[in-house]
């Protein structure tokens, strides 16, 4: 019998994880690395990348094509760039074990380039069809103490792994999968469609599915929507509700889950583990949402961070 869901708040726990310590420099707070598509798909990433900064990561640096790389330049101050054309530059650039946690997914496309990053960002470039071995240098696929890295995988990179399945059983238990209920069908037809065909309580239904959904993967699963519920592979779950007293209809906007992409990865980044970075990240997102209100897009939430943060005594 799976133990019952936790109502996600801001628990003393949640409030001390957040805070940053007085003593530490940046690389303390970790460095999140968010992959970007090419030009003209650039803003998906930007917006991730902008939530990871706001929630505390130390460093965080945007991956981009050859091609994006003027686009980007001219759109980012304190966001770092690197330009990652292909698995084998992602594979090398992983080599420096400080970049602790990667984001995959918001405007990454659907082009091979996409398909070899996020075999490298899950250790399998050398053995996906099509996809050249590359010169793989130790520790790659692995943060620091040997642990795989933290990565967050979202929108167009949940897309990818529904047509590979070897890059399926890469998940691991430290990748978080963030999908909207169109890429949850996608991902994992059966469990939708006896999630559609339910007749039960929708919450429950969504609650037994997304677990489902988190044991097949072997990874957390946060299923995105105004009641967002998030499950571990062992059943431990969580809901983050946005409805009635708690509602953020304005988070109904184009990029709002890009940002909380960013805002799971930043945490990741911090040394929150996966589980406690879901939760935190999807309440602080809907506490951005509510703090902000009315006429909300997807650029306001980050910004909406810091006062959100301050409200908590932070
Ligand atoms: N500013 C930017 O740069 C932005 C860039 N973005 C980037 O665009 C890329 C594509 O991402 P995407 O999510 O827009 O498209 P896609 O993968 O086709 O899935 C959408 C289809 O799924 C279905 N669907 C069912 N339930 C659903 C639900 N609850 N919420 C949403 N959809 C739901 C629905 O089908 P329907 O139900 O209408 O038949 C719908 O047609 C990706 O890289 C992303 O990062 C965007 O983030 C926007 C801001
Ligand atoms: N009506 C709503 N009430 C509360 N939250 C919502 C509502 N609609 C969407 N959201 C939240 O907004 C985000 C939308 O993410 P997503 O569908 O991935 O959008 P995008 O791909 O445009 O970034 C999710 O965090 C989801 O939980």
């Amino acid at each position: 019998m799976p133990r019952a869901p936790r109502q996600i708040t801001a628990t003393p726990a949640m409030i001390d994880a957040l805070r940053k310590s007085p003593e530490a420099h940046k690389f303390g707070h970790g460095h999140a690395l968010i992959l970007s598509g090419g030009a003209g798909r650039t803003g998906a990433a930007r917006l991730s990348a902008r939530g990871a900064l706001r929630i505390g990561a130390g460093l965080v640096t945007l991956g981009v094509p050859g091609s994006a790389q003027l686009e980007v330049a001219a759109q980012i101050t304190a966001v770092m760039l690197r330009r990652v054309d292909d698995g084998n530059a992602l594979t090398a650039l992983l080599a420096d074990a400080r970049l602790n946690a990667l984001c995959l997914g918001p405007g990454l496309g659907l082009d091979g380039r996409a398909v070899a990053l996020l075999a490298a960002a899950l250790g399998r470039s050398g053995d996906i069809e099509g996809i050249p071995p590359p010169p793989t240098p130790r520790g790659v696929g692995a943060g620091v103490g040997g642990a795989p890295r933290a990565v967050v995988l979202d929108a167009d990179a949940l897309t990818i792994l529904a047509g590979h399945p070897a890059l399926f059983a890469a998940l691991h238990d430290r990748c978080v999968l963030t999908p909207h209920a169109g890429e949850f069908a996608r991902l994992f037809p059966d469990i939708a469609e006896k999630l559609n065909a339910a007749t039960k309580d929708a919450l429950a239904s969504r609650l037994d599915a997304t677990r489902a959904a988190a044991a097949r993967a072997g990874s957390i699963v946060l299923l995105k929507g105004p009641e967002t519920v998030i499950a571990a592979p062992d059943g431990r779950a969580a809901i983050n509700s946005a409805t009635q007293g708690l509602a953020a209809p304005w988070l109904a906007t184009a990029g709002s889950g890009d940002v909380l992409a960013g805002f799971v990865t930043g945490l990741l980044a911090r040394g929150f583990n996966p589980m406690q970075a879901a939760e935190t990240g999807a309440w602080l997102h809907t506490e951005c949402a509510r703090s902000f209100g009315p006429g909300l897009i997807a650029e306001d939430i980050p910004e909406a961070l810091p006062e959100v943060l301050r409200s908590l005594g932070l």
